[in-house]
């Protein structure tokens, strides 16, 4: 759906983008994250046909995004990390002016924009101004102008920035039954777990470059990355320790009452298998899990390596 080759940008002497490259499957949701600064908004601006690149290739549905603009905008709905402040206009009548824009006008209009307040839950802002919104409230009207086109490919930025968890869980949701509806959507963010949920894939950007992207499990898989597992045994804790020893994708044993926590390098599957060997070697399991939030310090790791080793 999406390809960009060894794209590059600069603002002045400032490379902003430095030969990226970034592959998405349609259907995706592509999570785009980076610390702040590292040059996501200025590619999805780029993708969007906002800024014009220095070099490298975008391709959208095979189509040369860079020399296609105009056609490629119909197919491509940007929301911005920004919201203007737009006086006196009501929900309804904000999505009905972007409408316009693109030729959707009277009984279409208003269905359309119906339909979409409904989509992401705001059918009863109607008739509200929209500055009366809350910030949740005014980043979901703006997904959905950035939806009034009906577009295949969604690139948001930054869409759940300032928002509080409850409206967070809703931008997420919203952007799952997207996915449901056959878009593909890149969604930007500088706060990884905030994603890591919602995407089918992530890629992490630093100092304008792609430092790894693929699954969340492929990344921590290939880069080695290790995971606490938390084992509750009801007795045989030195049986359950001994094997756990034996095992060459555990170390760190730590042990505490009838709680063994360990790191842990492999995939889900493998996950899988230790608990299944654990049962077959009749330790009685209470409980069994792996630490989230890692892939948070997994981010840390790779954007602080790649700060000291920049310039
Ligand atoms: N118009 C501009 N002129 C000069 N420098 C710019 C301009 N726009 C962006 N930059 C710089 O380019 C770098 C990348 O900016 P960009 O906005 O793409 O990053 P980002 O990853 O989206 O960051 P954030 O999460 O803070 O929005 C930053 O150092 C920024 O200061």
């Amino acid at each position: 759906m999406l390809e960009i080759k060894d794209l590059s940008k600069s603002y002045g002497k400032f490379l902003a983008v430095n030969q990226l490259n970034l592959k998405i499957k349609k259907g995706d949701i592509f999570g785009f994250v980076g610390p702040n600064g590292a040059g996501k908004t200025t590619t999805m601006r780029i993708v969007s046909g906002l800024l014009k690149a220095d070099s490298g290739e975008v391709y959208v549905d095979g189509t040369d995004a860079l020399k296609n603009t105009k056609q490629l905008k119909a197919k491509i709905g940007y929301m911005p990390d920004f919201f203007g402040v737009y006086d006196n206009l009501k929900a309804i009548e904000y999505l009905e002016f972007y409408a316009s824009i693109y030729k959707i006008l009277g009984t279409d209009a208003k269905k359309v924009c119906r339909d979409l307040l409904e989509l992401v839950n705001l059918s009863d802002k109607e008739d509200a101004y929209v500055d009366s919104l809350s910030r949740g409230m005014k980043q979901r009207l703006c997904l959905a102008r950035a939806l009034v086109h009906n577009p295949d490919l969604l690139i948001l930025d930054e869409p759940a920035s300032g928002m509080d968890p409850r409206a967070r869980f809703e931008m997420k949701e919203i952007l799952k039954n997207l996915q449901s509806i056959g878009k593909t959507i890149i969604v930007s963010s500088h706060i990884l777990p905030e994603l890591a949920e919602i995407c089918s894939r992530i890629g992490i950007i630093n100092n304008g470059k792609m430092v790894v992207s693929g699954t969340v499990d492929d990344i921590m898989h290939n880069l080695n990355h290790t995971a606490p597992l938390k084992i509750k045994v009801l007795k045989d804790i030195d049986k359950a320790v001994t094997y756990l020893k034996e095992q060459p994708e555990v170390d760190q044993i730590k042990v505490a009452d009838h709680l063994i926590t360990a790191n842990f390098t492999g995939k889900d599957d493998e996950v899988a298998g230790m608990l299944k060997r654990l049962i077959a070697n009749d330790i009685s399991v209470v409980s069994f899990g792996q630490e989230a939030g890692n892939l948070e310090t997994l981010f840390m790791e790779i954007t602080e390596s790649q700060e000291m080793g920049g310039e």
